[in-house]
């Protein structure tokens, strides 16, 4: 029997006006994925999620989530949670606030969930959310995301602004979020580093195409490092060595200049 993928894109294409956000993307990404997505500035990452949400459309080629069309109805869209660049939060509202309205918004809303990863983010509830710090930000925004109990967890660079343990301390939070989950996530990050330590499946973008994508220990056991290049073979001959993911990323990205 085979399962619905999650992501499957077949020939996703975007344009803002004139500008390629995305040209000819095909994508499989199977459900259980952690999928981490990187790329350099202008990659079209961003563009990708916000199509995966349905928050826009695209301009050719196909994108489904669960098999259907992005935000189809009301039921497709609680099975999709968001966490957007820079961890928008309303300002004025306290942590307790934000909670009250996603147990509104939310029908399967988790509230012991909420509570525990706001207790492991360190956020107190009476705190106005315009002045929490970077990292108690990013873990109110990701509770926010995970009580809706969505299968799919989407997240748009969410540690870029934190320090260094901050940054570990929301990827620490974001892993038990997951598992707590069981579904699938998908998240964008400029540090592969980050990748290396949640994600089991990569698609790279360049050049607004898909550059490379599937499992990291397929993609780790297909590529070896023969003399000074990055070759893929099945068959890798003597004196080849293994590659980091470092290795495989930076030799797809130069490839795409
Ligand atoms: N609303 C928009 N209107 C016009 N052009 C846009 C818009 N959003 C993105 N773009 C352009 O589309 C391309 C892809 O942008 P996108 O934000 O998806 O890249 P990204 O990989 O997320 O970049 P970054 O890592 O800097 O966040 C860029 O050339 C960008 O300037």
């Amino acid at each position: 029997m085979t399962s619905t993928p999650v992501l499957e894109a077949d020939g996703l294409g975007k344009r803002y006006g004139r500008r390629t956000a995305l040209a000819d993307c095909d994508l499989h990404v199977p459900p259980g994925r952690i999928v981490g997505l990187v790329g350099p500035n202008g990659a079209g990452k961003s563009t990708l999620l916000q199509l995966v949400c349905g928050l826009i459309a695209p301009s050719s080629g196909t994108l489904r989530v669960f098999g259907t069309r992005p935000a189809a109805d009301a039921r497709h869209l609680a099975r999709v949670g968001f966490v957007a660049q820079d961890a928008p939060v309303y300002r004025d509202l306290t942590v307790a606030d934000h909670l009250r309205l996603g147990a509104r918004l939310n029908p399967r809303w988790d509230a012991p969930l909420a509570r525990r990863r706001l207790a492991e983010a360190g956020v107190a509830s009476d705190q106005k959310a315009g002045r929490l710090s970077g990292g108690q930000r990013a873990g109110l925004v990701l509770t926010l995301a995970a009580a809706k109990r969505p299968e799919l967890l989407v997240l748009d660079e969410p540690a870029a602004a934190l320090d260094p343990l901050a940054r570990s301390e929301f990827l620490q939070n974001l892993r038990e979020s997951i598992a707590e989950l069981g579904g699938t996530a998908v998240l964008s990050s400029h540090l592969l580093s980050d990748v290396e330590r949640v994600c089991d499946h990569l698609i790279v973008l360049g050049g607004a195409r898909v550059q490379i994508a599937g499992d990291v220990q397929d993609l780790l056991a297909a590529h070896h490092r023969v003399g000074g290049t990055i070759v893929r073979t099945s068959s890798p001959p003597p004196g080849a060595l293994p590659v980091t993911l470092e290795d495989l990323v930076l030799s797809y990205l130069g490839g795409a200049r």
